[in-house]
């Protein structure tokens, strides 16, 4: 059963010698159970930091985050941790951070399954069949360095699964690999949406991962852009009222541009000098 996601007016502060980084400033966003997102934007927008916060490796500096009905920041971290080996399953950027190089796949896999096995109470998935969730079942008595670059990415993502989680974190699973990798990365997280109904949530530089996903949130200067749905692009009002347009639209709607909200039609449009 996937995990629903729920952030509110987000924000997170780096204090680091002194002086504070504003790396969140205020992300409202929300994803239903079983859903599959990509968080696309520039380097420094603050994605890996909402990926964080939604794995429970840092607490927000202030706004309420809700997985799966678990308040992140008013989690002690001994629940944390619990909620991170069991319900929440992470994939760092580079497989090779995710895999245990001297071990076979399936041996990957049961040791990720090990003490959720013993939180859980549940009997979970063998290993071999989590491998062949995610298109491995031929290599499952390899060990990483034998595999390629995508297979090692996709080992990473059954390592991720391992625990039955409700909700998986991806960060960067595409970068460095050839098209044909790539597809084959995007098809596993589909099957594990599809057969686990994992809600899915990838960071990504590659607009082709996010297009195959479906649905699309820009992170800009700490806060949700834009959405993209189905190819359609859409701005997003935020917790506070704003909305950010493209800055590719700055030069044609400048700072100071005057817009008319007509509540009784339910439409805003732009005003110009005429009306
Ligand atoms: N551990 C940290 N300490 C201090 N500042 C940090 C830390 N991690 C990130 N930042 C800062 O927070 C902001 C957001 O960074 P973040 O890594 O979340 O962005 P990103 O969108 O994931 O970037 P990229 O696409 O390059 O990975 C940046 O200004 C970054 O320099």
């Amino acid at each position: 059963m996937g995990l629903a996601v729920a952030c509110r007016r987000v924000v997170h502060i780096y204090r680091i010698e002194g002086s504070d980084v504003v790396a969140l400033s205020g992300v409202d966003l929300s994803i239903n159970s079983g859903e599959m997102v990509a968080l696309v934007g520039p380097s420094g927008s603050g994605k890996s930091t909402l990926i964080s916060l939604l794995s429970g490796l840092m607490r927000p500096s202030a706004g309420r985050i809700v997985v799966g009905g678990y308040d992140i920041g008013k989690l002690s971290d001994a629940e944390l941790n619990r909620l991170r080996g069991t319900e929440i399953g992470v994939v760092l950027q580079g497989s090779a951070r995710n895999l245990l190089p001297y071990a076979t796949l399936v041996r990957n896999v049961w040791l990720a399954q090990r003490r959720a096995a013993a939180t859980k109470g549940i009997e979970l998935a063998e290993p071999e069949q989590i491998l062949d969730l995610v298109g491995l079942s031929a290599m499952a008595r390899s060990k990483p360095p034998e595999l390629t670059r995508g297979e090692q990415q996709r080992a990473a993502l059954a390592v991720g699964i391992a625990a039955g989680p409700g909700l998986l974190l991806v960060d960067e699973p595409t970068s460095q690999l050839d098209t044909s990798g790539r597809d084959e990365v995007v098809a596993a997280l589909k099957s594990v949406n599809a057969v686990r109904d994992t809600t899915v949530v990838v960071v990504t530089h590659d607009p082709e991962v996010g297009t195959q996903l479906g649905r699309v949130v820009t992170i800009r200067d700490g806060r949700v852009g834009a959405e993209g749905r189905d190819g359609q692009d859409f701005a997003v009002v935020a917790g506070d009222g704003t909305v950010q347009l493209p800055p590719e639209t700055l030069g044609e709607f400048p700072p100071g541009t005057l817009f008319l909200v007509d509540h009784e039609e339910g439409v805003v449009r732009l005003h110009s000098d005429g009306d």
